[in-house]
């Protein structure tokens, strides 16, 4: 059995899950936003960091760089931008994501960096691209006059055809964004978003894929020979998934429900989703419909709501 229970939040409706889905993503924008309100010293006296940070002190922070174009500190040597680190896997948690964010306006877009769990090699404009994919149904949709845009880190298209060649191009964009690989170990997002595959695989790693498993110095690995899907893909590693502030797996669907009994009732079988359920215990978030809990035996907990739309 696990060791750290996973909070595992439970409901009847696709539409609950991305109302839910989104809440969170906005909680972990604002508590990642909010060392930017701490760094600037603002008056953060009443602000209590460690729970939910409130939009409109993160929105005011913003306008304050951006009216008087200088912080307040502005005498003081300039600071990094605190920016909103979240990664996205592809399949359904996209679907998802466009269903619960896109109606919000608390989502702060101009203040993130996104960036992929894993990518497919193929083109953009594929059908099974998950840049192509987040393209279509988020990114293209954002109000960017009001919310700002986010910046997005894909991979290099013109790599498709080296697995190799693009994971390493991928791991200097990636170092690139987190301060540069001899400053970090291994990058940090705010929020990790992972969906999981009836086979138990995240991002594109894959069970029985043990070379990328075991991997521990890479960033990025090349995936070749997928057993499902586009076989030629790239993607983040275990350490870096696990690194992250937040995680949270997005499940849903009856087809989920045994995959989601052998993570919560078998870890030991070692699927890639459950090296990450255990690796990050304390810091994962379980986001699921009644229909993958088919049969599953775990503890369910109400989804506390800490945003308001
Ligand atoms: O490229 C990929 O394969 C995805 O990033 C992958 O890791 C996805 O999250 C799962 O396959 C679940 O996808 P569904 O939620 O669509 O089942």
């Amino acid at each position: 059995m696990t060791t750290t229970v996973p909070k595992i939040y439970a409901f009847h409706e696709f539409s609950e899950v991305a109302e839910a889905v989104a809440d969170y993503v906005v909680y972990a924008q604002n508590n990642a936003l909010s060392k930017e309100l701490v760094d600037r010293k603002m008056s953060v006296s009443s602000l209590n960091v460690n729970s939910e940070v409130e939009f409109k002190d993160v929105q005011r922070s913003v306008s304050i760089k951006s009216v008087s174009g200088v912080s307040r500190e502005s005498s003081k040597k300039p600071k990094r931008e605190v920016r909103f680190k979240i990664a996205l896997s592809g399949g359904s948690l996209i679907h998802v994501l466009h269903k619960g964010l896109l109606s919000r306006t608390d989502v702060m877009w101009g203040k993130w960096d996104i960036y992929f769990a894993d990518e497919r090699l193929v083109p953009f404009d594929s059908e099974h691209s998950n840049f192509g994919l987040a393209k279509r149904e988020i990114l293209d949709q954002i109000d960017t006059e009001a919310y700002g845009k986010p910046n997005v880190f894909h991979i290099n298209e013109s790599l498709i055809k080296d697995p190799q060649e693009c994971a390493d191009d991928y791991e200097k964009i990636l170092i690139k964004g987190f301060a540069g690989r001899d400053s970090v170990k291994l990058p940090m997002f705010d929020l990790f978003l992972l969906g999981c595959a009836p086979d138990g695989h995240i991002a594109s790693l894959f069970p029985n894929f043990q070379e990328n498993l075991r991997e521990k110095l890479a960033w990025v690995v090349p995936v070749t020979g997928a057993p499902s899907g586009p076989t030629e893909r790239i993607s983040l590693t275990i350490p870096v998934i696990c690194h992250s502030h937040r995680l949270a797996f997005v499940v849903e669907g009856s087809t989920k429900a045994p995959v989601l009994k052998t993570i919560m009732e078998r870890p030991e079988k070692g699927l890639p989703s459950s090296i990450v359920n255990e690796g990050a215990a304390g810091r994962v978030s379980w986001f699921v419909d009644d229909e993958a809990l088919t049969d599953v035996s775990v503890i369910k907990k109400d989804y506390k709501f800490r945003s308001n739309k």
